[in-house]
Order: C-alpha cells, then structure tokens, then sequence
C-alpha cells in the first residue's frame, strides 16, 4: 500500500545550512531530476523504498528549511526519527561548521550520546570553488561516530548512496549485539 506506514518504515532528516542542496539530492534520489533554480524549502516530505540487506524499507525523507546557528531544532526532527542526513557544500566552511551545531542540538535535544547519521558534503561537482577538504569532512565524521560521503545532485553522482549509508547506519544500531566471543571453554 504507498504510503502505508509499515514496521519497517524509516523517518530521515536532512539537516544543514540554507542553499547548501538538501532539496536537491532528496529530488534527484526521489524524481531523478535537478533544478538549477533555487526555492527555500519550508518543509517537505517524500517517500522512497530503500533496500539494505535483501529487507525493503520505506523511507520518509523530510526535507527541513536551512538553519544558522540561531535556529531552534524543531521537536520534529528529534522525536520519532531515525536517521540524520547532515548537508553542508564542498564550497562553504560556514556551512561545515553548521554541521557540528546542528549535530550537537539533536544530541541535546534527545539526550542521546550519538544518532545514527550521514555527513554529506554536497555539491562535489564545485571543484575549483571547494573549501571543505574531502579529509576534514571524514575526521568530523568519525568524530560524531557517523559515515561520510560527498555527492553531487548536479551529476547525480553518490546520491542514492547517501540515503543507502543512512539507512545503514540505522540498522547498525537497530541490530542485535554479536554473540559474545567463545572462549574455547564451556562452563556448564
Ligand atoms: N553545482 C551544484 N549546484 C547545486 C547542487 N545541488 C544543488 N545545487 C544548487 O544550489 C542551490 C540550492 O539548492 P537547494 O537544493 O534548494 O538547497 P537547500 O539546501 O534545499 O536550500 P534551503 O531550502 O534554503 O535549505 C540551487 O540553485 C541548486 O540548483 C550540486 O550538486 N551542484
């Protein structure tokens, strides 16, 4: 049934600065299709069934107006999620620098020590303009126990792959501990 929510349903959030192309890999993943004209989103939400380990999901993907460090992160974005996409453009340090911002206001705001995200530097395709190192963007990320992965909505180039690493990182922390390490010795 579309849009029937199932067990396996999964809500993301895609977070980040104003402009930085959240809206962008959502319509390339969901429509694959690119607009070069720029509409600041309010908010949006669209539904794509991703697969991870031969298990369907369908994914919510609530696409989120641009914040600054004065934004308050919406109870939306905190309660009943379970990933975050966190955006920021190769071409703007201010918009990595929002990333850690954004990523601590959830951790305060849900009270967790770490959620299951991606972090995305957007816009790959603006080589000769980059001002984010591919290296910063992978030590931010182990930082935050989260994956990384630059893309470019432009070239359709590692989107579908963003959404696929979330989902990942959702079912990593969903999945059961691994059965303890046999020692070799049976105590009965
Ligand atoms: N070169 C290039 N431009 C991009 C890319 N993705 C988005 N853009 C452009 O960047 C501008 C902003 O893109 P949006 O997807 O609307 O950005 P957003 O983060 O959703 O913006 P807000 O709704 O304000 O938060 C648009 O003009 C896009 O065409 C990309 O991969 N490469």
């Amino acid at each position: 049934m579309p849009g029937a929510v199932t067990l396996n349903t999964r809500k993301i959030v895609i977070l980040g600065s104003r402009s930085v192309g959240k809206s962008s890999l959502v319509k390339q993943f969901v429509d694959n299709h690119f607009a070069e004209s720029y509409y600041p989103t309010i908010e949006t939400s669209a539904t794509k069934t991703i697969r991870y380990q031969g298990v369907d999901y369908p994914c919510e993907l609530i696409d989120t107006a641009g914040q600054d460090e004065f934004s308050q992160l919406n109870s939306q974005y905190a309660i009943g999620i379970h990933g975050y996409v966190l955006v920021y453009s190769i071409a703007s340090r201010k918009s990595f620098e929002m990333i850690q911002i954004v990523y601590d206001k959830i951790l305060n705001y849900t009270g967790l020590p770490s959620v299951p995200a991606i972090i995305v530097g957007s816009k790959s395709d603006l080589r000769t303009s980059r001002r984010v190192d591919a290296q910063e963007g992978q030590q931010l990320a182990r930082e935050n126990q989260a994956a990384w992965i630059e893309a470019s909505a432009l070239q359709n180039q590692n989107v579908a792959r963003v959404f696929e690493l979330c989902l990942e990182e959702i079912e990593k922390t969903n999945a059961p501990p691994p059965p303890p390490k046999s020692s070799g010795c049976l105590v009965m």
